[in-house]
């Protein structure tokens, strides 16, 4: 079956001599993205079952070293280094808040000002002005002006609208089997990027993870997902045939995982605009295949944090396809947007799971309630 497709298997861990990218040594690491394309054309990266070289067969090779795996950075420095640019980015909406919050008298205007800086947050309408009615009402009721309370007070209620009763956990603990996650979204959100960034994040937690290059559109896509997998020593699932059909190295992928006894396989789709109807239709069908073989128990919609109330619809016409599980926002770092999270929440009902913070290989973080609104909140 897998040589009927021309499917491939690129080993997680590469072959002697296979041409890596090295991991740059800290700070702005380089993702395997569009600025190594360039490189990556024209390498022999795709590898079909290549077998592995006998000691003894290997004698007369010049000896070359094999290129070192990349180890993801711990959680502990990873989620705080990433807190930091979520207030660095936030700055903006925390400080307007909190000066306009801090007046001795909060009349009308104030109030007004308020809630622009919300709504230019990407809170949305209905939750902006049901933000603003019940801290004034609570403003008024306690009769406070102290600056602290008042924060506390719009801290209380902003975690009350992100909504910490949501399960946020991905679901990719199916002890017996391997637990699927689909990813999906609109083109150049950042989807291949979170699969590989999640692969390491899985990686350092001891998961065992093959990873589905289902963009059979971009040439370059697959290639893109292999780098991210082979740094850390993540297989990846591809066809060699530009256009194959997605849903076939879908179900390769995850039969794959299944028969190698995997504990998670994660599936990258191609970017597909909300409104093409037939790319839609793709998608759907590329979940009923996989539904074939094994349930899909994670279905991930990627949105781009920068692009705001677009973002909405994207999400209904994605969820009413294929049952949309949890949401990762991306490019939280470079936009003062966070609001989006309660306004995509509220529309769908679904929580974000994960947000992205950069570029890096290792900028993912889980989504907590808590540790957000105090980001925005932070002077
Ligand atoms: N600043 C920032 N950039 C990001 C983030 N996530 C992804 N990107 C960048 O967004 C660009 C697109 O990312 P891809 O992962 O290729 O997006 P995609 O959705 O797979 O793209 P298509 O397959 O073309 O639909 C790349 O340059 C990424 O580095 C993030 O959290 N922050």
């Amino acid at each position: 079956m897998l040589s009927l497709l021309g499917l491939f298997l690129v080993k997680g861990r590469p072959a002697a001599g296979q041409d890596l990218p090295t991991a740059a040594p800290t700070g702005e690491e380089v993702p395997p993205g569009a600025a190594e394309d360039s490189e990556a054309e024209g390498s022999d990266t795709l590898v079909a079952d290549r077998p592995e070289v006998e000691a003894e067969d290997a004698v007369a090779e010049p000896e070359t070293a094999e290129p070192e795996l990349e180890t993801p950075e711990p959680v502990g420095t990873r989620l705080a280094r990433l807190r930091a640019r979520l207030v660095k980015s936030n700055n903006i909406f925390g400080k307007s808040l909190l000066a306009l919050l801090s007046q001795d008298k909060i009349d009308d205007d104030v109030w007004d000002e308020i809630e622009e800086t919300l709504l230019t947050a990407d809170l949305g309408a209905d939750s902006t002005f049901e933000l603003v009615e019940t801290l004034r009402e609570r403003v008024k009721v306690e009769g406070s002006k102290d600056p602290e309370r008042v924060k506390a007070l719009l801290r209380e209620e902003l975690i009350k609208l992100v909504d910490p009763e949501f399960d946020r956990k991905l679901n990719v603990d199916t002890p017996g089997r391997p637990s699927v996650v689909l990813v999906v979204g609109v083109n150049g959100v950042g989807k291949t990027t979170t699969v590989g960034k999640l692969a390491r994040v899985m990686v350092a937690e001891d998961k065992d993870v093959i990873l589905g290059a289902a963009d059979t559109f971009r040439a370059a896509a697959a290639e893109q997902l292999t780098t991210w997998g082979s740094r850390v020593g993540v297989p990846t699932i591809s066809s060699d045939v530009e256009g194959a059909d997605p849903a076939s190295v879908a179900f390769e992928a995850v039969d794959k995982a299944v028969e190698d006894e995997y504990d998670v396989v994660m599936v990258d789709t191609a970017g597909r605009l909300q409104n093409k109807a037939n790319l839609m239709d793709e998608l759907g069908k590329v979940k009923r295949v996989i539904e074939k073989k094994s349930e899909v128990d994670e279905v991930l919609l990627v949105l781009d944090a920068t692009t705001g109330q677009n973002g909405l619809n994207q999400a209904k016409v994605f969820s009413e396809v294929v049952d949309v599980t949890g949401i990762v926002l991306t490019k939280l770092d470079g936009t003062a947007r966070g609001g989006i999270v309660v306004a995509i929440q509220k529309q769908l009902g679904v929580p974000v799971k994960l947000i992205g913070l950069g570029e890096g290989p290792d900028d993912l973080a889980p989504f907590e309630t808590e540790s957000f609104v105090d980001a925005l909140l932070e002077e």
